[in-house]
């Protein structure tokens, strides 16, 4: 058996996360290997799980005026031939709910934030209506132009997140005029520039790389129709927001009224949603799908009380038990990251690592030899958190709680996605996650889990709630526009979201 080796390379997190010519740093070379051309490969799919049907008993709300009419089936979202067929060699058979109210909402030009649970099939409830639009409208890509003017824009926090969004968008694309393009920090700036000269109308790219690359004058923005936040509330936290606000009064960039804007996540914190107004039309609708900032109910959560000197006795016990079946463990930092990778791989278990200050290739091969299932374990920081659809995940280990309950939600996201099941454990140490008790103890009983007792009473001691968390956000259920606060805790700071995957991601 490999053993893969984890360690942080070093020296790659600087200019990689700042975008060539920003932070002065090393120029960048790397140039990621080109993305699979067989068909096998572009269509290569996991099956729905035992659970997708039970989709359909989840409640929806839509809030806002004149929402059209949810559809029932891919037929009904009226897609061209080449699209629907894509659709069909990706293993679609029905849509999920946030694809059977979102399609169709997109459909009818409306602006929308929409929140969904992790795994639930966001990513092609905002790419089928954009890519439908621009068929049939004819949108073809040009690569006779040294400006190339993109129709959709995309925009994801890390990196690994929005290269699985343009393999999405590829994928739909497959055999037609339409030409998605992804840009990353990381990999080489001149590369970029040429795939997105080579033509661009559906351009996916993490903030300072978008940024950069708009401020060199190589992508307009006067045919921009389509504007996406996707995991929105931490593109619109404070790591993101200076970012995002450059992004929208960048020289070109339509109006809000001129360009549709839509919000996906499986969280939304509202003092988030109050500020993600200002980028939306004011007649946006809300649409959420189940409880905002829920968990999914079909990972199953448990929380074991360790302290911090047993965790790594108790992870090795834990992977005895789930062998080859693939698991990720979140840590909290970079450090601690290389130093449970390569303590795990002393012993023997093969283990990879992801984090902000790996290389942007060893980040990729990580990635990949997790994926291939080389190394089934991969230990990770809040950078892989989010969104991140990798088959075959069963477990999802917090070595460490992360400080927001938000970022728990996107972290067990990891697993249980499409109708599968998945398992996650979680390290709760008291003395430094007490904080947290309360809104986890919420998410546990909203996603139909067993609660320690334990828990509930370092939750609800006196102790518990004196020093109740700033940070320990507890979900919203529905709009802010409807004016109810769902907290019995007071309004948290937008702070909330940012602490870990600011420093790790630092700036993409
Ligand atoms: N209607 C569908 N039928 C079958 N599979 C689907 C369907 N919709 C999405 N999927 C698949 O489900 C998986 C999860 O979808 P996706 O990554 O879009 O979830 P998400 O809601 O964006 O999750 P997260 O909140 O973690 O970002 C993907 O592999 C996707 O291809």
């Amino acid at each position: 058996m490999k053993f893969c080796v984890s360690p942080s390379g070093g020296g790659g997190g600087g200019e990689g996360a700042r975008g060539f010519g920003r932070g002065g740093g090393p120029k960048v070379v790397y140039v990621p290997p080109p993305p699979p051309e067989e068909e096998s490969s572009v269509f290569a799919h996991y099956e729905t799980g035992i659970n997708f049907d039970k989709y359909d008993d989840i409640l929806v709300d839509v809030s806002g005026s004149n929402s059209p009419k949810a559809i029932m089936t891919f037929e009904e979202a009226g897609l061209c031939e080449s699209l629907s067929r894509n659709v069909t060699k990706s293993g679609y058979v029905k849509p999920t709910p946030v694809q059977k109210h979102g399609i169709p909402i997109i459909s009818a030009g409306r602006d929308l934030m929409a929140c969904a649970q992790t795994g639930s099939g966001k990513t092609a409830a905002f790419l089928l209506p954009i890519l439908q639009q621009l068929m049939s409208d004819g949108v073809a890509a040009s690569k006779f132009s040294e400006v190339q003017e993109p129709e959709a824009i995309i925009v994801a926090p890390t990196r690994e997140l929005i290269n699985q969004i343009y393999l999405e968008a590829r994928k739909f694309a497959y055999g037609t005029c339409v030409r998605p393009v992804v840009v990353y920090g990381g990999i080489n700036t001149g590369y970029t520039i040429r795939e997105v000269l080579k033509g661009c109308n559906v351009l996916c790219g993490t903030p300072g790389r978008l940024l950069d690359i708009i401020g060199r004058g190589k992508v307009g923005l006067s045919k921009l129709r389509y504007l996406v936040l996707d995991e929105a509330d931490r593109m619109l936290d404070m790591g993101f927001e200076p970012d995002m606000r450059k992004l929208v009064s960048s020289p070109g960039m339509p109006a809000k009224e001129e360009r549709q804007t839509l919000m996906f996540s499986a969280t939304y914190p509202e003092d988030i949603q109050r500020l993600a107004a200002d980028f939306l039309k004011t007649d946006y609708l809300f649409l959420a799908v189940g409880v905002v900032g829920g968990a999914c109910s079909d990972v199953e959560q448990h929380i074991i009380q360790v302290d911090q000197y047993s965790k790594r006795e108790q992870l090795l016990e834990l992977l005895k038990t789930t062998g080859t079946e693939r698991t990720m463990v979140f840590v909290e930092t970079k450090r601690s990251a290389d130093f449970i990778a390569t303590f795990l791989c002393q012993e023997k278990v093969p283990t990879t690592s992801i984090h902000g200050d790996r290389e942007q290739r060893e980040r990729e091969k990580a990635l990949g030899d997790f994926r291939s299932g080389q190394c089934p374990v991969l230990v990770a920081t809040s950078v892989a958190a989010r969104g991140l659809d990798i088959e075959h995940v069963q477990h999802v280990v917090n070595f460490d709680m992360p400080s927001s309950i938000d970022e728990y939600v996107h972290r067990i996201g990891r697993t249980g996605r499409c109708g599968n099941t998945g398992r996650a454990v979680s390290f709760f140490n008291p003395e430094s996650d007490t904080p947290l008790a309360r809104s986890l103890v919420k998410v546990l009983a909203g996603a139909q889990q067993e609660v320690p007792s334990w828990l509930e009473e370092i939750a609800f001691s006196a102790h518990g709630t004196t020093g109740f968390n700033p940070y320990g956000k507890v979900f919203a259920s529905t709009d802010t526009r409807k004016g109810g606060s769902f907290q019995k805790e007071p309004p948290q700071p937008a702070v909330q979201n940012t602490s870990a995957a600011a420093d790790d991601e630092e700036w993409e």
